[in-house]
């Protein structure tokens, strides 16, 4: 176990190392990386040394040095794997760029100074939360437009009768407000660099609005499953949204199945049929609405692998802490937030890939998976410790020897790392928690970490027990040896309707919900005498 965390504490190998490893590096070539470390590994329990066998001494320090030549030119290539992976992504952000462009060229539509940005740029702006905030002015320049986040891709096929809708997505516009005011004048800039001087500038508030440019059409309606509560508001609200708004109800095909059931009258109801319509979800949904508890905000984000548009969640579950709107109420919450402008907090997600040592070429990798909450290392079923190695961008930040890891957003801080012993974070604050669950160590504070980071959690050969990751409490996937995880902030974040602004709902839930710091009063005595 020492061996590893050696490894990753030293920098480079001293002068005696780096002659072995030029003896060495011939055979590696030979072999793959992974084998030869899984067979110095291997070798080096069997090795005999004696104190009085200084050969036998040497031989065992030279697989040793072996084995970290190896392990680095493992990391070498799974920093190659990320790079792919991170390309890929430009790539399809590019392809979705282009397609958006073409249909706004095509249709001559929209704010023609949205053309002049990228989609990267805006998705940039959005996980960076810095932008400007003037709220009379053109979007491109002054704002975040949701042609640029949400922008339409190619026409949709018309595929049955339940998936129908050729509407356009209605367009809306996000802005910056400064501590209440409006009139855009404050400087949004958070450093600036005058004659030398770094100053910071006046703090905003920086509450998210979410202004409508054209109406919304289409709600895409998600509930908890099994829940009488959820059975009996969910019909009742699609038929307010479809008599009283005007809007199109989209609901999962299970949903479908269940209202015709009871009632032919809900025929217009969409839903998906194929995977395909699945993944185009979000250029035809203007609103997601969902019915439960924060699983249900949970299952609604996985919903959605690319952009997200904004989510108003009903209070219908036990905790409800990112659910703020009450369902007796939904009259009155929906439609203020059809009509708009509302406040938003856009919650940042982890997009997370598996690199399997096992895989043949640095393009061999899994779909990302993207999470709301966190992503979680743990050890199964084994009694075994967990042992992992942790990474942050090139540099080594620890080994994990407990129950595991739970790498979260600030919205998950007050889920599962909570637990663990994690701080609570404000949702809207920049940053990734890294927090250890049950480490068998006296020191192993949890860290906060700037959101920009990638983090890569690696098994090492020698591990003894199992790791198994879990994304947001769901889809377990064991690690192998030589297996590693990489995260970083996904560039689309999931923005949650707030009921009074970011703050205030924050404030309110970790109040209510977790009854935090409740405490009886100290009494009072009167003056002292
Ligand atoms: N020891 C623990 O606290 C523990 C263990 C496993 C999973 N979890 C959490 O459960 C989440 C999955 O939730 P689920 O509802 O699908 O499963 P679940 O039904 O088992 O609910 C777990 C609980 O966590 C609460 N929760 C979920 N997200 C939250 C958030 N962001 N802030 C505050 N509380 C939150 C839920 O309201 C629920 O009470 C995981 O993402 C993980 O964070 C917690
Ligand atoms: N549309 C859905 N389809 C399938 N499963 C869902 C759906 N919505 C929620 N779930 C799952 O149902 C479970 C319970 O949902 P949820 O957490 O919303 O309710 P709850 O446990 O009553 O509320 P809370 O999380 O506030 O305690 C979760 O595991 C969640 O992933």
């Amino acid at each position: 176990m020492q061996e590893s965390s050696d490894v990753a504490a030293n920098g480079s190998p001293n002068g005696t190392e780096n002659g072995r490893l030029e003896t060495f590096g011939s055979s590696a070539s030979t072999l793959s990386s992974s084998d030869s470390i899984k067979a110095a590994y291997a070798y080096l329990p069997q090795t005999p040394i004696r104190s009085t066998d200084a050969h036998l001494i040497e031989f065992s320090e030279a697989m040793r040095t072996v084995a970290k030549a190896l392990r680095r030119v493992a990391e070498g290539k799974a920093a190659a794997q990320a790079e792919a992976a991170e390309w890929k992504r430009k790539y399809e952000l590019e392809k979705a760029r282009n397609l958006q462009h073409k249909n706004e060229e095509l249709e001559h539509e929209g704010c023609p100074c949205c053309m002049n940005g990228t989609l990267e740029d805006s998705l940039n702006k959005l996980t960076v939360h810095d932008a400007s905030s003037d709220q009379n002015e053109c979007c491109g320049n002054h704002g975040i437009c949701s042609h640029q986040v949400l922008g339409d891709e190619a026409p949709a096929p018309i595929v049955n009768s339940a998936y129908k809708m050729v509407t356009r997505k209605a367009s809306f516009r996000l802005s910056w407000g400064c501590n209440g005011e409006k009139n855009g004048q404050h400087k949004h800039d958070v450093v600036s660099f005058e004659k030398g001087d770094i100053t910071t500038a006046s703090r905003s508030n920086k509450q998210i609005l979410l202004k409508w440019e054209t109406q919304p059409q289409t709600v895409f309606i998600i509930t908890k499953p099994n829940s009488s509560e959820v059975r009996a508001i969910m019909p009742e609200m699609v038929r307010w949204l479809n008599e009283h708004q005007k809007i199109n109800v989209l609901v999962e095909p299970r949903l479908r199945e269940e209202l015709l059931a009871d009632d032919s009258y809900f025929d217009f109801v969409q839903t998906w049929e194929d995977d395909d319509d699945k993944k185009l979800l979000h250029t035809k949904v203007d609103l997601v609405v969902t019915l439960g508890g924060d699983g249900t905000v949970l299952w609604a984000a996985s919903l959605f692998k690319g952009p997200v548009p904004p989510v108003v969640a009903f209070a219908l579950g036990s905790l409800g802490f990112m659910t703020p709107f009450h369902s007796e109420q939904y009259r009155e919450s929906l439609g203020n937030v059809i009509k708009g402008p509302f406040s938003i907090t856009l919650r940042n997600r982890l997009q997370c890939q598996v690199i399997r040592d096992a895989a043949k070429d640095e393009l061999e990798t899994e779909e990302p998976i993207l999470v709301l909450n966190e992503v979680t290392i743990d050890r199964g079923i084994s009694s075994y410790l967990t042992y992992l190695e942790c990474y942050c961008d090139s540099s080594f930040v620890t080994c994990v020897q407990g129950d595991g890891l739970i790498i979260s957003t600030t919205s998950g801080s007050t889920a599962y790392s909570l637990a663990a012993g994690g701080s609570m974070v404000h949702p809207q604050v920049p940053a990734i928690l890294f927090t250890p669950i049950c480490p068998h160590s006296l020191s192993f504070r949890p860290l906060i970490l700037p959101e920009y980071v990638t983090l890569r959690v690696q098994v090492p050969y020698n591990s003894r027990g199992q790791a198994w990751a879990s994304f947001d409490g769901k889809d377990r996937k064991q690690l192998a040896p030589g297996d590693a995880l990489i995260c970083s902030m996904a560039p689309w974040p999931v923005p949650t309707a707030c009921l009074v602004d970011s703050t205030t709902d924050f404030l309110r839930s970790i109040h209510e919900g977790l009854h935090w710091n409740l405490r009886k009063s100290q009494s009072f005595d009167g003056p002292p005498a």
